[in-house]
């Protein structure tokens, strides 16, 4: 039977967490396969469900398979086999497939079986081609890659992974062939989400090859912006074909296409009907009041930075609060009370069930002391806490090591650096490996180990964002594309959006983070669906509540 709270939560859209791995994770489970003889097996499948995918891009495309064009490029390794068989496949169902090899070695297995099925070996890539496969190196790649030049019209679509993209980083090293789809095997690996991979990899599609059991826990989940599909998500552990391609597929602007009326109390489900864990935001209960709901005490603004405290106490309003207090100098408050009436003037935050810290404070050391004592008072009474902006600064040794707190700030805090924040907190911290991981991009790293040197719920900001906590609770990444947030006070918003959740979600720091970084985006991507930038960071409040 479903409760009232239920039957409300069924309306509110929800973020499924879909299970990611690197591409070394991915072949680790794959050698037990390979070794145990079933290789062969595995590319069959592999390389069917690419052909299958292929003919379903044609479709579309041209209303028809038969008689298209399709030109594979082939390299040395199993990617390039599971091209030729593909291309075999292809060529029964009618298709014109063609293969380029780029290199003097290639499958000879798969070779034979692409000329079996007719297939004819040609040296140039044809102008005319509906579609290129590009199935030169995949999670084998090393060193640098030297991409073809393509034709302009035909559609590109990469096997397992476009060629010259890190697998484990989505780097780009030396060129790479840019992908309009991208058909992967086993699992989403972590390389088509982060860096320069997402917009490498076009629309991703994944193929269960039959890894599932020999796949370990995953690098990370990422948070999909989707309302309930019953019976199509991709749960952890497994990655289904049809749930991942419907899930990374869906766009807000479809939601409207979801029967809410069918499902099971809200939980998504994947294929096995399993259920998987769903972000979502709670409302308040029939019988709240303002205090049992929680009060959110916001230490935001000073006289330099006024506006940061309107947008940090307008997103935590229109996320839904019990009540909003700001802490500010006589001004400021003022300005945010006539702005937002619904707003409480307050230097005592005894009542508050969260907290935001740091939100335009700039270096104004009699509010950087405000804040420090502040930050003492959520730590001595574990009050959930986000830090933002300069009060990352007080973050320092001498605070870590803090008597009494075993070197933690606690899983109540929640610290929202973007990377250039981060890599001051590696410098004071004197952390190399936080500095070495951010040098190098790898925010998958980067977070976890932010997260474990200060005992706090971190969310490494950025085109991606990594939300870690410490212990071994894997990362969650956002990397849903919301270009427009980088726009001054965006992060002003998140902290009131997190600051909010923490206040009146019964889950713990890293839920209500992750959850806040999801709502965030999701607003710019309501605002901005295409992606053109032309709204500031105010703009977001108008659309938090929907
Ligand atoms: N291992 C398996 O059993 C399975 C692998 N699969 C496929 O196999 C791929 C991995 O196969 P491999 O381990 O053979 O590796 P790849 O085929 O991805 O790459 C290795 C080959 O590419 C060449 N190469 C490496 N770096 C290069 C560069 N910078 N420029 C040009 N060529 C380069 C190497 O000389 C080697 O021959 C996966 O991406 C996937 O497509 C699938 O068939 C599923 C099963
Ligand atoms: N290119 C981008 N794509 C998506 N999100 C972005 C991009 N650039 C920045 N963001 C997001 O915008 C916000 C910016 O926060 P921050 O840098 O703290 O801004 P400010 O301090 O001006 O408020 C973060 O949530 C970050 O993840």
């Amino acid at each position: 039977m479903l409760t009232q709270r239920d039957s409300q939560n069924r309306d509110e859209p929800g973020y499924p967490l879909i299970p990611v791995w690197t591409g070394e994770q991915i072949r680790a489970a794959e050698k037990p396969l390979l070794d145990a003889g079933e290789g062969e097996a595995l590319m069959r499948r592999a390389s069917w469900g690419l052909a299958a995918h292929i003919l379903q891009i044609l479709q579309a495309q041209r209303g028809s398979v038969y008689g298209a064009t399709v030109v594979g490029l082939i390299g040395s390794g199993n990617n390039g086999g599971d091209g030729l068989y593909a291309l075999a496949s292809l060529r029964r169902r009618g298709v014109d497939a063609r293969a380029v090899l780029l290199r003097p070695t290639c499958h000879t297995q798969a070779l034979t079986a692409f000329c079996q099925a007719g297939g004819q070996l040609q040296t140039t890539i044809d102008d005319g081609a509906d579609l290129i496969l590009d199935a030169v190196v995949g999670t084998g790649f090393s060193g640098s890659f030297d991409a073809p030049s393509l034709p302009q019209d035909s559609v590109v679509v990469a096997c397992d992974l476009p060629s010259g993209v890190d697998a484990e980083t989505g780097a780009v090293r030396g060129t790479a062939i840019r992908a309009d789809h991208t058909v992967t095997f086993g699992g989403l690996k972590t390389g088509l989400l982060l860096g320069q991979g997402r917009a490498f990899s076009g629309v991703l599609h994944t193929v269960d090859i039959g890894l599932g059991a020999h796949l370990p826990e995953p690098a990370g989940y990422v948070m999909s912006e989707l309302v309930d599909i019953p019976g199509t998500t991709g749960g952890a552990g497994i990655t289904t074909q049809a749930g991942v391609d419907n899930l990374l597929r869906f766009r807000p602007r479809d939601t409207r296409r979801i029967d809410h009326s069918s499902g099971s109390g809200g939980a998504a489900r994947n294929l096995a009907g399993e259920a998987v864990p769903v972000l979502r935001r709670r409302g308040p209960d029939a019988d709240a009041h303002k205090y049992s709901r929680g009060v959110l005490h916001l230490l935001v603004g000073s006289p330099r930075y006024p506006g940061a405290a309107q947008l940090s106490v307008g997103a935590a309003l229109a996320t839904g609060v019990g009540m909003a207090q700001v802490q500010a100098p006589d001004a400021v408050a003022q300005a945010v009370v006539n702005h937002w009436p619904e707003t409480v003037a307050s230097d005592q935050a005894e009542r508050a069930a969260a907290m935001v810290i740091g939100p335009g404070l700039g270096d104004d050391s009699q509010r950087l002391a405000q804040a420090e004592a502040l930050l003492q008072q959520s730590r001595r009474n574990a009050v959930p806490c986000v830090l933002d902006a300069s009060a990352l600064e007080l973050i320092t040794p001498e605070l870590l090591a803090d008597a009494g707190y075993a070197g933690s700030l606690g899983k109540h805090t929640v610290l929202t650096p973007h990377t250039g924040e981060a890599q001051k907190l590696a410098e004071r911290l004197g952390d190399l490996q936080l500095q070495d991981a951010l040098a190098e991009q790898k925010v998958l790293a980067a977070a976890p180990r932010l997260a474990q040197l200060t005992g706090a719920v971190v969310v490494l900001k950025g085109p991606v964002t990594v939300i870690a906590a410490p212990g071994d609770e894997p990362p969650l990444l956002h990397t849903e594309p919301a270009p427009g947030l980088a726009t001054a006070g965006t992060g002003d918003v998140l902290a009131g959006i997190i600051g909010a959740l923490l206040a009146t979600q019964e889950e713990s720091a890293r839920y209500c983070a992750a959850l806040g970084v999801a709502l965030h985006a999701a607003a710019a991507r309501r605002l901005d669906p295409r992606g053109h930038g032309r709204f500031g960071a105010s703009a977001l409040l108008g659309v938090l509540a929907d």
